[in-house]
């Protein structure tokens, strides 16, 4: 087909000043970004618009403002061929009980225009590749969280679509699950070629899986950039050092030395440990030099100096939108996240 657009050279998914009303919320806010091939993580708390953006970009619900393109495709008017293209793996749990894995994927292939003996190949190859080929003939309704989650995962993948949405593919897994879904999810890009765009309201655990990361909050874009650029500029060190005769309060002789050499230091009096921990912008590699020289020209002991796992709260401490209070560092969520209004 000569309108459909590759993705190697071009933007995935790209909006303009992209709205969405209800009656009672905005749910996007004049949302413009580009999206390249890869796979792109959407962090967000619940109810940014993580899933009210998604549905528009597959076409099944119209944006009140703005615009949108898909693989090049308008989202008003080329919803069809989009869908064509894309596939889709909603949030909820939406699998019928009493069907096999196997079944439902291949229904699902022929939905999307599969004739029949492709449509049985494709399934037994994804149902392989998401970890289920063992249990593809038992019922749905006995899965575990794990296992109907790469169901919808399959399903998703069936059609051999050029891009991929994910809603909250980890949600309901525990540690080891979501660690196999992120690494499925990874996959599915290097091994496939095919373009993900994942959504979490866990800004860490996407940090290890994406090239790209997008944050949305109230439906306004916060930041979108490369998961390097957000680790370099967002990773926060947390710094606990002994006291010594001369320095009988060594975290503060610390936090007067790093603050002399540039250092940017946060207040950490809500974490566990509070007073003793200092909490830190790491630019890169020079912040953990810096520290370690501050370190021993106080002649303090180090106790710990480690990476801090981000929660979204914490990229807003280097924005505009200043969360204003130190509770938010331990906290998940939207009062957490505490977006300008
Ligand atoms: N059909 C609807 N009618 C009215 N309000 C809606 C509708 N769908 C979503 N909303 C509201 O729009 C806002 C954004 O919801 P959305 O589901 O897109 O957020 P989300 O980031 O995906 O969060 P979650 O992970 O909890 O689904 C929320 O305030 C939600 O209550």
């Amino acid at each position: 087909m000569a309108d459909v657009t590759t993705v190697e050279d071009v933007t995935v998914i790209a909006t303009e000043s992209l709205s969405k009303r209800y009656p009672r919320v905005t749910a996007l806010d004049r949302l413009s970004v580009d999206i390249g091939p890869g796979v792109t993580g959407l962090v967000g708390a619940n109810g940014a618009g993580k899933s009210t953006l998604i549905k528009i970009l597959l076409g099944l619900s119209p944006a009140t403002e703005g615009r949108a393109e898909v693989l090049g495709l308008d989202v008003a008017t080329r919803g069809a061929a989009i869908r064509e293209q894309v596939g889709y793996m909603p949030e909820h749990d939406c699998l019928p009980p009493d069907v096999s894995a196997t079944e439902l994927v291949v229904h699902m292939a022929r939905m999307s225009g599969l004739p029949p003996t492709a449509a049985r190949e494709r399934t037994a190859d994804t149902l392989r590749h998401v970890g289920l080929y063992e249990e593809r003939y038992r019922p749905i309704g006995g899965y575990s969280t794990g296992m109907k989650q790469r169901v919808k995962l399959a399903q998703a993948l069936v059609h051999d679509p050029k891009l991929v949405f994910l809603d909250e593919p980890t949600n309901g897994l525990d540690p080891v699950g979501r660690d196999e879904m992120l690494g499925l999810i990874r996959r599915v890009y290097t091994d496939f070629g095919i373009s993900v765009l994942v959504t979490s309201h866990l800004l860490g655990e996407l940090e290890r899986t994406c090239d790209h990361v997008v944050v949305v909050d109230g439906g306004t874009l916060l930041r979108s950039s490369s998961t390097t650029d957000f680790t370099r500029t967002t990773t926060t060190l947390a710094v606990e050092v002994t006291d010594s005769d001369t320095h009988p309060d060594g975290t503060r002789a610390l936090h007067e030395a790093l603050d002399a050499r540039g250092v940017q230091v946060h207040d950490g009096s809500a974490l566990p440990g509070a007073g003793r921990i200092l909490l830190l912008t790491a630019a890169g590699e020079e912040t953990y030099d810096l520290v370690r020289d501050a370190v021993a020209d106080l002649g303090l002991g180090l106790v710990r100096m480690e990476q801090r796992r981000h929660q979204i709260a914490e990229v807003f401490k280097d924005e505009e939108h200043t969360a204003g209070s130190a509770e938010a560092a331990g906290t998940q969520g939207k009062e957490a996240v505490g977006h300008g209004g």
